[in-house]
């Protein structure tokens, strides 16, 4: 067809977080995004951006547009715009789940129009460059492939080539069932009324990672973790596989089972985290995750926690025969984070020795542990039974319960993630 990423003209439909984010660094590079009126203030400045009052005049001007919408409306969008779309365009979109979206593009785009799907495995305020960019050549020629891989180099980004269906199921072990547990965590302390940084509970480098992800996660748009967990089948099954697992290694702890629980945790880390990999370098580090604590309290010694969360994601794992480590190439910064203190944890036997100790004997976690199990399995049913309102108001619940700390909470996460990241690229 003869296009050149020099002529190329690119519309984005959709401008919140993401979309705007791919329409600067697009720019930035001379291509031209859009959008709708709102927005001309906002991009007023930036060279090379021309806002527009809606899609069809994007789609009608455009080589390669993509759809930058919640995942949860994209059959509505696309079926309102597509048959707008330039002859001989190409379609993406940036869902977060590929099934929905691909559907929608095959039953609304006219024959002629070509589908490079894309999904940029990372938030609005992380720094592309490094982090995975999944390509989907769904319906379209090589050529039209390398034309928007070339579009999308400037984002430094890392390809990585995928069908719709292999993304949905790596997605469902990385990105949802991680939401799973942080979305459960704050649930629990909003349970019992706490603020885990007020407490002496929750200090150290785990714990952290623990308190910043979770509140990064409730700081941000309640769609984006809806869309991805309801509208991704494989999602279902894995977040329902760690609430049983939450639940089944809860049963252990209450009824002092400690020889069987230690017996399964112990089985599990020892598929997930194969014997010979004890001599390489953990992800995270104590000395780093020390760094970021959203309590003023002095550092004391970590107090010893039954870490449940972290069990039963390795229960999850292997009930899965998933190992976490191959799908690295296709992971987001949340999800090393976690598999990062999940290691953490598994690679030091004295540290989980202690865990699965207090588990048993201590009984200062309990009343949080049933807390959680109560919300891992609550996740698991909003998602099952794919009830966008419902997970829309658990979640702004809890959201405005954190939300006078979200500021101080992000700063230091962005800063927390930006250090971290640096030592877990999606290489390890
Ligand atoms: N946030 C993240 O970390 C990531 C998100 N994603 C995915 O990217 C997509 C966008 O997410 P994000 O940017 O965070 O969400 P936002 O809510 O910030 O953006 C969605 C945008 O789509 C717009 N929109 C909805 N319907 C239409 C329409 N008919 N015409 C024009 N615009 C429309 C919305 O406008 P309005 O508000 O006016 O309705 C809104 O600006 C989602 O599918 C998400 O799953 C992917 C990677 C990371
Ligand atoms: O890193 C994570 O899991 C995030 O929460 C950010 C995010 C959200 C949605 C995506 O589709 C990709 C990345």
């Amino acid at each position: 067809m003869g296009r050149t990423k020099e002529d190329a003209s690119i519309g984005i439909i959709g401008m919140g977080d993401m979309g705007k984010m791919y329409a600067q660094r697009l720019s930035d590079a001379g291509w031209r995004p859009e959008n709708f009126e709102s927005l001309k203030q906002e991009f007023a400045s930036q060279k090379g951006v021309t806002i527009f009052p809606n899609g069809h005049l994007v789609s009608r001007i455009s080589d390669y547009i993509l759809y930058s919408v919640e995942a949860g409306v994209i059959d509505k969008v696309v079926a309102q715009y597509g048959l707008s779309t330039k002859v001989g365009a190409i379609v993406g979109g940036q869902t977060s789940c590929k099934a929905p979206e691909l559907a929608a593009f095959e039953k609304h785009l006219p024959s002629d129009v070509e589908i490079v799907s894309c999904h940029s495995l990372h938030g609005p305020k992380v720094n592309p460059q490094g982090q995975p960019l999944v390509l989907i050549q769904h319906r379209a020629s090589d050529e039209s492939l390398k034309f928007v891989e070339n579009i999308l180099s400037s984002f430094g980004s890392k390809h990585v080539h995928l069908t719709g269906e292999m993304h949905d199921r790596i997605t469902a072990d990385t990105q949802a069932v991680t939401h799973a547990a942080f979305l459960s965590m704050g649930t629990a302390w909003h349970a019992n009324t706490q603020f885990p940084w007020e407490h002496g509970r929750w200090v150290g480098g785990i714990e952290n990672v623990k308190i910043n992800i979770t509140l990064r996660i409730y700081s941000n748009k309640w769609h984006v973790y809806a869309g991805l967990a309801i509208l991704n089948p494989a999602a279902k099954q894995q977040i329902r596989q760690y609430a049983e697992s939450v639940t089944d290694l809860y049963k252990l702890m209450i009824g002092g089972q400690r020889e069987e629980l230690k017996r399964r945790v112990k089985a599990a880390g020892a598929s997930v985290f194969r014997p010979g990999s004890e001599g390489q370098d953990l992800l995270l580090k104590d000395e780093v995750l020390d760094r970021f604590s959203l309590s003023n309290r002095p550092r004391e010694k970590a107090p010893p926690n039954s870490h449940l969360s972290l069990l039963a994601i390795v229960d999850c794992w292997s009930k899965l025969g998933i190992v976490p480590y191959d799908h690295m190439i296709c992971s987001t910064p949340l999800f090393r984070l976690w598999l990062g203190v999940t290691e953490y944890l598994f690679r030091n036997q004295d540290l989980l020795e202690e865990a699965l100790d207090t588990a048993i004997d201590d009984s200062t976690f309990r009343s949080d542990d049933l807390e959680f199990t109560f919300a891992a399995r609550a996740w698991s049913d909003c998602v099952s039974f794919g009830d966008f309102e419902s997970y829309r108001h658990r979640f702004e619940r809890i959201a405005e319960y954190f939300a006078p700390r979200f500021p101080e909470a992000v700063t230091l996460g962005n800063e927390m993630m930006k250090t971290i990241l640096e030592k877990t690229t999606s290489n390890n």
